[in-house]
């Protein structure tokens, strides 16, 4: 890769923000950064943020922005070499007008996901906390029911899954993203995807991604090509 590229990928919890990262990083070789992986490093490494973060997550609600934006930026920062789907992150305008002041994203990907979907999902989804890997026990399942296919240890499901925190996370997180989505289609750099499954999402998201990321590839044709 030679131009580093830069992108976002937004949509509400359980729209398969995390899925379809993972997938973007294994095909194009981009870095996965994650606000609620750093979140949970956070939490489990007991810094000053991350306990004060757990008592907005636990009750479902956003961190604060300038928590989340003292906790994402400098990893960005820290990432000058490298290109990027920031998954996450913003989540409110002011987050993004932060985001913005510190770079220049090239693309960025919105998740238009039906709500009964997306609580049937999350109602479903079990993680291994150490590593972050999540599955769904009718999507993805785990080879063994309830355990990690790679190190064997439990699962778990996240307290922002459980019921009590649901709802009110998705009844938040359209009236906070509308800005940042209109603010980005404003830029022209928004790319809207709708459905209710992600593998028929996945197709149109990875040609966008081949046409937009310069690869060594294409580069090596070009310089070969007389
Ligand atoms: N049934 C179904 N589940 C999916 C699909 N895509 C993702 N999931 C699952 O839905 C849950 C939420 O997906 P995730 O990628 O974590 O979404 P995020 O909250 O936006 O990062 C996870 O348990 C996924 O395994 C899909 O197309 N169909
Ligand atoms: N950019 C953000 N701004 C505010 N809170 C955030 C942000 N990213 C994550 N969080 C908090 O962390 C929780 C877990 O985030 P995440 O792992 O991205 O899960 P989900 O996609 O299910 O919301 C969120 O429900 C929210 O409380």
């Amino acid at each position: 890769m030679s131009k580093l590229f830069r992108a976002v990928i937004l949509g509400p919890p359980g729209s398969g923000k995390g899925t379809i990262s993972e997938r973007v990083a294994s095909s194009f070789g981009l870095q996965h950064l994650s606000s609620g992986d750093f979140l949970r490093e956070n939490i489990a490494a007991k810094t000053e943020a991350g306990v004060l973060a757990k008592t907005y997550i636990e009750k479902g609600a956003l961190v604060p922005d300038h928590l989340m934006t003292r906790l994402v930026l400098p990893r960005l920062v820290e990432m000058t070499r490298h290109s990027w789907l920031l998954d996450g992150f913003p989540r409110t305008l002011a987050q993004a007008e932060a985001l913005n002041s510190a770079c220049e994203l090239d693309v960025v990907i919105s998740l238009n996901i039906p709500l009964e979907t997306l609580k049937d999902r999350l109602r479903h989804r079990w993680i291994h906390p150490a590593s972050g890997r999540v599955y769904n026990m009718r999507f993805n399942p785990p080879r063994v029911q309830g355990v990690d296919d790679i190190s064997g240890e439990p699962l778990i499901q996240h307290e922002d899954d459980k019921p009590e925190a649901l709802v009110a996370r998705l009844r938040h997180y359209k009236d906070v993203a509308k800005p940042v989505i209109d603010l980005y289609r404003a830029k022209g750099i928004l790319h809207m995807f709708s459905d209710t499954e992600t593998d028929r999402i996945w197709p149109y998201v990875s040609s966008l991604l081949s046409a937009k990321i310069p690869t060594d590839r294409a580069d090596a044709q070009r310089a070969t090509t007389p």
